[in-house]
């Protein structure tokens, strides 16, 4: 398996200033920007749109992973394909045409993700494995950073890494909510391959956060 990635989520950043804010995750060495868009709806707070997806495509080039928590996601997948999005992450709880969106980003060749809530079994998405690159577990409640990691997120990951052993696929999983030093530790262990981090980013020194993930 290939070195662990580090997701900065500008959920964590000053919206007000988040141009200097992807700089400054751009010098810290971040491998992606995680966007988490939220609607006020499939979770209780609300963040960006599209347009802010494409104006943050017009200042950098770290892949965007755009984590859609957007009731009916269907409705605006083309619009996040034209914003451009490098990643983009469906929730199965939100929608009823999953694998006929996943089978969509992936025909317009943008990376395809599914993430599922915390309560959420693995079970839910099997049927989709083969078509993802990335599988998001939200690790802790949804809607707001800074939200504790959930112990019960570790059988989830040994169960999904035992899945994709078994099948042989090569999606990588990606871990999201509470994550730090510790809790990115166990992730690893149990199989993750990618750690979203906002608050832990945001409150200290970057590069040094960011380092310290990677070599968890
Ligand atoms: O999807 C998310 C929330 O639903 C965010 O990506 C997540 O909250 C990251 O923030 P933190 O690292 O502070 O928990
Ligand atoms: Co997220």
């Amino acid at each position: 398996m290939n070195r662990l990635l580090v997701s900065p989520s500008i959920l964590s950043a000053d919206f007000l200033n988040l141009e200097r804010d992807i700089r400054r995750l751009e010098q810290a060495n971040a491998d992606h920007l995680h966007i988490d868009i939220m609607d006020g709806v499939f979770v209780t707070n609300t963040t960006w749109g599209p347009s802010t997806v494409a104006a943050i495509r017009n200042v950098t080039s770290l892949p965007l992973e755009v984590h859609l928590m957007i009731d009916k996601p269907e409705r605006l997948i083309d619009e996040y394909l034209r914003a451009g999005s490098d990643i983009l992450i469906v929730h199965p709880e939100s929608t009823v045409f999953l694998r006929k969106i996943l089978l969509h980003i992936k025909r317009q060749g943008v990376k395809a993700g599914v993430a599922i809530k915390l309560e959420t079994p693995v079970e839910t998405i099997i049927h989709c494995l083969e078509l993802v690159d990335v599988v998001l577990l939200l690790t802790c409640d949804e809607g707001f950073g800074g939200n504790p990691f959930q112990p019960l997120a570790i059988k989830k990951i040994t169960r999904l890494d035992r899945l994709r052993k078994d099948d042989n696929l090569e999606f990588k999983i990606e871990v999201d909510g509470g994550i730090n030093i510790e809790t990115g530790r166990l992730s690893k262990g149990a199989g993750a391959n990618i750690l979203v981090a906002g608050s832990y980013i945001f409150n200290q020194e970057m590069s040094t956060a960011i380092n310290l993930l990677r070599n968890v």
